[in-house]
């Protein structure tokens, strides 16, 4: 039985499909301290957060079991990921569901700033009919300034455009084409902060945004302009801001979010007469916190279920035509690296791994990930390793990783080759998918064989002799194991040769090396897929 701790609000609704699995049981727990978070964090699987909680280091060394921490929104700044990778704890997010509700509560933000909306109001139920002291501005023929064009940008451009307003944008991965495409004006943060009416930023908080619009910009910007953040506090320097104001360079700001939240009950936004405020409310509405509680809540399930998910934030996104392709092969990898991992008897220095065919269009960085995790994980566990942290564990480890691609692949679509490389020996194993037969190991120590991957299978490498079939099968019925599949493989008649068995139950070690003395075999080993 899985656990999930819901440490955030997060919508009820949205997290039914956790509720209701069979598998897990959920324990919601809002407004934890750290303290007490590490106090119980040991005992679940799974934990699931939105922007309060901190997931430090500390949580996760205490989080035993922990296997993912899932974020119900977009921004994972208040989690490790740097910890998470290292103790191969997945984290994911739900980027998808809070887009427009974001987008909505920019605009919200733009027009209450244009029309003094929060001000106004105040005055208006304080008793005072102030018609003079707000006179607002339009956003018809104003330029705005979009920094970040992705998800949110985008579609705040989308609106803005809709009000007949200029829009200007700046994102490192906007091109001239696609800004000319969505009828943005391709800019630099420079050319916005000298000519935009209103600007809007909507990038993630690193080392590199933070700060991005501070005293350098204010120096050289418009006059007048109007600011608005619904993204992250710190992205904008709220002291250089403040000062802008006072110096009549900015006419106002509309922030959502605080570098320090919540805000020190002395924090300057909080009286500033020009600074409207909300406390974090950007993905506040019924339809977005539905929205990324069933993505997030569907992720987490594949996680605890080891099934292929989506949306990791410490590990590289897969595009779905990459993910379309590969999908199919993760199992076959994860079971090819076990399997070759398995052969050898000493510590790994290198795993090389081959695609030839097909996959070798794509990146498939992804699927190595997932050979490594069967190549690891023969050592350390399934439970330690993931495709997360399996890169990161074998640098540890000082293991080579060699990818290599083709596009030929002779006999097959697509094959998947593995070899280890340890002090004293490589070995080798190979994949496919078979079209309507599902994943077979084609190939061992080239040797052409046809088996499929799966339960407890006897390696037997031997003499090409005749008799060698018929002992091996009697010793094994007469130490009461059935015999399911089997295969034989060699080069030259009369030559090295192996023998691939699959059979309904493990055999003691005892067992197969009586066999090897008794039926004069050069070795036999098993080796269990599970
Ligand atoms: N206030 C709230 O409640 C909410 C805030 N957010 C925040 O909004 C922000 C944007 O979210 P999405 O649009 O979903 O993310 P996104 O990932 O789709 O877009 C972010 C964009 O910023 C761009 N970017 C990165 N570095 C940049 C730089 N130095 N200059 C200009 N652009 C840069 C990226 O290329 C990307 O296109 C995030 O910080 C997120 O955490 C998101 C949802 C709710
Ligand atoms: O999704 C995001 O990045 C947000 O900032 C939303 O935060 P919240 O889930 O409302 O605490």
């Amino acid at each position: 039985m899985f656990k999930v701790l819901v440490s955030d609000p997060i919508s009820d609704l949205g997290i039914q499909q956790l509720v209701d699995a069979a598998d897990v049981t959920v324990d919601k727990k809002p407004g934890l301290s750290e303290d007490e978070l590490v106090a119980i964090i040991g005992e679940y699987d799974a934990l699931l957060v939105r922007s309060q909680t901190r997931v430090t280091a500390r949580i996760m060394d205490a989080g035993k079991q922990l296997k993912v921490v899932g974020r119900a929104g977009v921004g994972v700044d208040n989690i490790d990921l740097e910890a998470a990778t290292q103790r191969g704890i997945i984290v994911i997010n739900a980027p998808d569901g809070n887009t427009i509700t974001t987008c909505e509560h920019t605009f919200a933000m733009m027009m209450a700033l244009a029309r003094h909306i929060p001000q106004a109001y105040q005055k208006t139920v304080s008793g005072e009919w102030d018609r003079k002291s707000f006179l607002g501005v339009e956003l018809r023929n104003k330029i705005l300034g979009v920094l970040g064009t992705g998800r949110i940008g985008s579609e705040v451009a989308k609106r803005a455009k809709a009000f007949g307003m200029e829009v200007w944008g700046y994102d490192p991965f906007l091109t001239e084409e696609r800004a000319e495409k969505s009828g943005i004006r391709f800019s630099t943060i420079d050319e916005i902060v000298r000519n935009a009416d209103f600007m809007t930023v909507h990038t993630p908080l690193n080392p590199e945004t933070r700060h991005m619009i501070s005293r350098p910009q204010f120096e050289v910007m418009k006059k007048g302009m109007r600011i608005v953040n619904c993204a992250r506090g710190g992205l904008i320097d709220e002291q250089a801001l403040v000062e802008a104001i006072d110096q009549g360079i900015v006419a106002g700001a509309a922030f959502d979010v605080f570098e320090v939240e919540p805000p020190a009950a002395d924090h300057p936004f909080l009286t500033h007469p020009k600074i409207i405020v909300t406390p974090h409310l950007g993905a506040s509405t019924v339809e977005a916190q539905e929205n990324v509680a069933i993505d997030v809540s569907e992720q987490v399930l594949n996680i605890l279920r080891d099934k292929p998910f989506s949306n990791a934030m410490n590990m590289p996104p897969i595009p779905p035509n990459v993910l379309n392709k590969l999908q199919p092969y993760f199992r076959l990898g994860e079971k090819l690296g076990s399997f070759a991992a398995q052969l050898t008897d000493s510590a790994v220095e290198e795993i090389t791994v081959s695609y030839s065919g097909e996959l070798a269009e794509v990146d498939t960085q992804p699927l190595t990930r997932y050979i490594v995790r069967g190549v690891l994980a023969h050592h350390l566990g399934l439970e330690q390793v993931n495709v997360v942290n399996s890169m990161h564990l074998a640098k540890e480890r000082s293991v080579k990783i060699v990818s290599q691609t083709s596009h030929e692949s002779k006999d097959f679509t697509n094959l998947v080759t593995v070899t280890l490389r340890t002090k004293k020996e490589q070995r080798q194993v190979a994949g496919t998918l078979l079209t309507g037969y599902g994943p077979r190991i084609v190939q061992i120590d080239k040797f052409p064989v046809d088996v499929t991957p799966e339960g407890n299978i006897i390696l037997i490498s031997h003499n090409d002799k005749p008799g060698i079939i018929g002992r091996v099968g009697t010793l094994l019925g007469s130490n009461d194991v059935n015999i399911a599949t089997m295969q034989v493989g060699r080069h030259l008649v009369g030559g090295s040769a192996i023998m691939v068995l699959t059979v309904d139950k493990v055999v003691p070690k005892e067992t197969l090396a009586e066999i090897v003395k008794v039926a004069d075999l050069n070795s036999a080993k098993e080796i269990i897929l599970l």
